[in-house]
């Protein structure tokens, strides 16, 4: 299955974290699995997103919660409404990111996110990720993300469910 960020539009596709139109970003891809209603993103760090020598820098880890969050909120509030993303490409914005960094976490192995939405209602979603180092969980996130329309963050326009 396609990855959420690629039904994104254009103008929504500049994020650092996961858009397709961003050279210097992560442009992480996010995968729904509606059967599981979890979403799952995979990244390999590189070396350079060191922390302490050997571990992740946590930063990046956030920015990886955060993205894999809003298109987690896409995939669950298309799933919870019955649209599709290639008729109805919906996003978020992030309102709220809560990490927890439970375990360092080692620089090398490919990461894996895994996202669940924990509430879906009105133009709120909110999005419950782990993150796994080869099996072994190292950081929680939660995260409030908001739906946006087409004005988001045009001067003088209001926020928007679209
Ligand atoms: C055009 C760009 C598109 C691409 C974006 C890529 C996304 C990648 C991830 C990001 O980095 S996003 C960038 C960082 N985030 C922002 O810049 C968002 C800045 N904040 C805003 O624009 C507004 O505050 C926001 C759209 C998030 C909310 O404004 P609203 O006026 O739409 O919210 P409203 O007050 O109606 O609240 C809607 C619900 O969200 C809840 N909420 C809002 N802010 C919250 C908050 N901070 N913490 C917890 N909950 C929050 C609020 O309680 C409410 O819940 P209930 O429906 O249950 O009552």
């Amino acid at each position: 299955m396609k990855a959420v960020q690629l039904y994104y539009p254009p103008e929504w596709a500049h994020c650092y974290g996961c858009g397709y139109l961003n050279a210097q970003g992560l442009r992480i891809e996010t995968h729904w699995h509606p059967e599981r209603g979890e979403s799952e993103t995979r990244f390999t760090p590189k070396p350079y997103h060191t922390a302490i020598p050997g571990f992740v820098y946590g930063g990046l880890l956030a920015s990886l919660v955060d993205c894999h969050s809003t298109a987690t909120a896409a995939a669950a509030k298309a799933q919870a409404e019955g649209l599709s993303l290639e008729a109805h490409p919906l996003r978020f914005v992030t309102a709220s990111l809560k990490v927890d960094y439970l375990k360092p976490t080692p620089l090398g192995p490919e990461l894996l996110l895994v996202g669940r939405a924990r509430e879906v209602k009105g133009k709120k979603v909110v999005v419950e990720t782990e993150l796994f180092a080869e099996g072994v969980l190292t950081v929680r996130g939660e995260a409030v993300l908001v739906q946006i329309g087409e004005g988001f963050g045009r001067s003088g326009s209001a926020p928007g469910g679209g």
